[in-house]
């Protein structure tokens, strides 16, 4: 693919955050892509998943108590109703996330659409734009999501074209994806977070939607294909479904014989649980609390098996 039609080339992404000091080395700025293949109950990011634009509402924010009515009037397939005692609804079924009109419309950021069409070539002028900080911080870029590789080609692009523009490139990837994406997308990446959620897949599925073996079958692979490149394997510790040293144990296990791979747990958070309400979703694990306590002793689990090669998250 020549330089020029990689920068064309073209994305749905939802969110760019720039100054992160938790998604690979150094000061990194996240680009995060639509679209997900698992819907994890835990999920800190419910905008990410669907793979088409989606239309969020933050009632807080807005002001039809002040006879505001300029999203009504912007929408042209009707799909927000104002109802009788002057509170805004909207028509899930109507509203097909386009993006522009309401939310442009909006004077107070009450209406978001998640998942703008942008080129890499604008996304990347905005990555460049912290060049300086990555030079000293041995940062760069990550791509994240929802499954940043389910937007095969337009993922691709990007972290070839960050190369050429000699910018570092990391992925977050649950590694639900097509072998030869993430072989492809490995070329291009100084690093990559790589999440095993569960090692029995039976388990896996009845949380994830997703059973294990391709993102088991695609971790061996990855770890084998270039042996001097550091994967950051990661669990998210979920209360319930692998909060016990048992279910980390085997996950270390699987990790041990890849001296190129080394681990890290997140403790479950709750971050995520308000766009769940904007989006007109009941968060699956809203009553659910992590008790902080068993960290240190997973953490102790996953170092009998893996010693220093165990990392505290930040
Ligand atoms: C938002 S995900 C994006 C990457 C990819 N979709 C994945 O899950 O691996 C980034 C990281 O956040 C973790 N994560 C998501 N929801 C979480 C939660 N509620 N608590 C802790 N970690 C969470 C994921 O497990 C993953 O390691
Ligand atoms: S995103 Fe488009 S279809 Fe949905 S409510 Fe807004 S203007 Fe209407
Ligand atoms: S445009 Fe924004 S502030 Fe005005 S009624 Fe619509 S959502 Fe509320
Ligand atoms: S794989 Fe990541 S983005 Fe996808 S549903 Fe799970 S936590 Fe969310």
């Amino acid at each position: 693919m020549s330089a020029l039609e990689d920068k064309k080339k073209k994305g749905l992404v939802f969110n760019i955050q720039k100054y992160s000091v938790h998604d690979g080395p150094g000061i990194r700025t996240i680009v995060f892509l639509k679209g997900c293949p698992l819907s994890c109950n835990w999920c800190s990011n419910p905008e990410s998943q669907k793979s088409e634009p989606e239309l969020a509402f933050n009632a807080g924010r807005c002001l039809t108590f002040s006879k505001c009515t300029r999203c009504l009037q912007a929408c042209l397939r009707g799909a927000i109703i104002r109802e009788a005692d002057d509170t805004l609804r909207i028509d899930r079924a109507l509203c097909d996330g386009c993006p522009k009109n309401c939310a442009e419309a909006c004077p107070s950021q009450g209406l978001i659409v998640y998942g703008q069409e942008r080129s890499v070539d604008d996304v990347l002028k905005v990555v460049e734009q912290d060049a300086a900080f990555y030079t000293r911080s041995s940062g760069g870029l990550t791509l994240s999501g929802g499954e940043p590789l389910m937007q095969g080609e337009f993922a691709l692009a990007l972290l070839r074209d960050a190369r050429r523009r000699r910018i570092k490139t990391a992925v977050e990837t649950c590694g639900m994806v097509p072998w030869k994406t993430l072989e492809a997308a490995s070329e291009y990446l100084n690093y990559v977070l790589y999440d095993i959620k569960h090692m029995d897949s039976g388990i896996h599925e009845a949380q994830t939607g997703c059973s294990n073996e391709r993102i088991l079958d695609n971790f061996r692979k990855l770890a084998l294909l270039d042996p001097d490149k550091t994967i950051l394997a990661r669990t998210p510790v979920i209360p319930g479904f692998n909060d016990s040293e048992e279910a980390i144990i085997a996950i270390a296990k699987f990790l041990e014989p890849f001296p190129n791979v080394r681990y890290e747990m997140l403790p479950y958070h709750r971050l995520g649980t308000q766009k769940y309400h904007f989006l007109d979703r009941v968060p699956p694990m809203d009553e659910v609390t992590l008790d902080k306590s068993v960290m240190p002793r997973l953490i102790d689990a996953a170092r009998s098996v893996l010693g220093d090669r165990v990392e505290v998250a930040k």
